[in-house]
């Protein structure tokens, strides 16, 4: 081993530089290695026929890209932060699987949404994505094959849950096998066009609009706010019009090029969305896994309490409980509710069975892993 000490006794930065360019090798051949053993991983799989309730061989692995993702933050010596180590093996992973079969996925568009934003931190980079024009879009997409998974948003920290997702759930047959939580950062944007002290429109999706309500009264009460389906498209509207800004997100401003006026401007410091990930197939017990599911009650007294019993005697974690009118016949009510563990615990199973004895109807939406990053 050379002499890595300076003539002070201090490391140099070419001694530092040949220790990461040797570094760099090992990491490039060690990666080189995971992703051949991902190539015997396919023919491993293709060999043994290993195929869905889709009918095709399941590649893709949530519960395990999970385990890796959750066995890398818990190992993890540091300096460097367990997600963002956790966030390198993502991509690592991705692209292991990109070399199995490429994955595709729909998810709410246009391009530039927090959306396409959450689909690339649970998939990766190197995933192909489509985007959709709307909710119910996506789940057509998945439902007609022509996409493996859909990616639309379920709920808001400050704006509640997204009824649109909820309710394409109750015509549909597909499977929730994931999640993913994204902090979501509004900016201020504008064109080259514009300058901040002649924005006279405001541009974004109602619901970030509303999630910057209080900095706009403060700092743009006069100016005009305009709702239109997507941030995304408030971006690409300001990016020509005069006068105009858009309340939207980095991939966004990346997107159209825009200018950040202002950073993060959302009212509530952590405001998060939370996404869904929708196929065909049942993903098995990762460890630490959720479970969704929807439930029509009898209409009659007490059928709340009934519920929620098997739940509280069995001393399940509810993480969310939301009702919606069921489509069919008016005055009947549906809830959602999402609670930890999955299908296969005998415990998880045990109180589905005491639910059926007192539901009109329990359908199980899926069991998925929590989300990691
Ligand atoms: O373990 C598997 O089943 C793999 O296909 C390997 C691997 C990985 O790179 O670690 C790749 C894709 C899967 O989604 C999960 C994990």
């Amino acid at each position: 081993m050379s002499d890595s000490r300076g003539s002070a006794g201090q490391v140099t930065l070419d001694d530092l530089r040949v220790r990461i360019d040797a570094i760099d090798c090992e990491l490039l051949n060690l990666i080189s290695e995971r992703a051949r053993c991902a190539q015997q991983v396919a023919e491993v799989k293709l060999a043994a026929g290993d195929v869905g309730e889709d009918g095709q061989v399941q590649f893709y692995r949530p519960e395990r890209e999970a385990q890796v993702l959750r066995r890398i933050m818990a190992s993890n010596p540091g300096p460097l932060k367990g997600e963002e180590m956790a966030r390198l093996f993502r991509e690592i992973m991705s692209a292991c699987l990109a070399l199995e079969q490429p994955i595709r996925l729909a998810y709410l568009g246009p391009e530039g949404t927090f959306t396409q934003q959450a689909a690339i931190k649970h998939f990766g980079d190197s995933a192909v994505t489509k985007p959709m024009a709307a909710i119910d879009e996506v789940f057509r997409e998945v439902e007609a094959g022509a996409v493996q998974y859909g990616v639309v948003p379920v709920e808001n920290s400050t704006e509640g849950v997204i009824n649109h997702t909820l309710d394409s759930f109750m015509g549909s047959q597909l499977k929730i096998s994931g999640e993913v939580v994204l902090r979501i950062h509004h900016h201020l944007l504008v064109g080259p066009n514009t300058r901040r002290e002649k924005i006279s429109r405001i541009y974004s999706h109602a619901q970030s609009l509303a999630q910057c309500r209080k900095w706009l009264d403060a700092h743009f009460p006069h100016a005009e706010r305009i709702a239109v389906s997507s941030n995304a498209e408030a971006a690409r509207q300001v990016r020509t019009e005069w006068h105009s800004a858009a309340i939207a997100g980095d991939m966004a401003a990346k997107l159209y090029e825009l200018e950040k006026v202002e950073e993060k401007i959302e009212d509530s410091p952590d405001n998060s969305t939370r996404f869904l990930i929708i196929g065909d197939s049942s993903v098995p017990a990762s460890g630490d896994d959720k479970t969704s599911i929807v439930v029509a009650m009898r209409n009659q007294p007490g059928a709340l309490h009934d519920l929620l019993a098997p739940f509280h005697k069995n001393q399940i974690d509810l993480t969310r409980v939301e009702t919606r009118p069921s489509r069919s016949g008016a005055w009947n009510y549906v809830f959602f509710i999402d609670f930890r563990g999955h299908r296969d615990d005998p415990l998880i199973s045990e109180t589905l069975e005491s639910l059926r004895q007192c539901a009109a109807d329990v359908k199980v939406l899926g069991s998925y892993p929590v989300g990691v990053l």
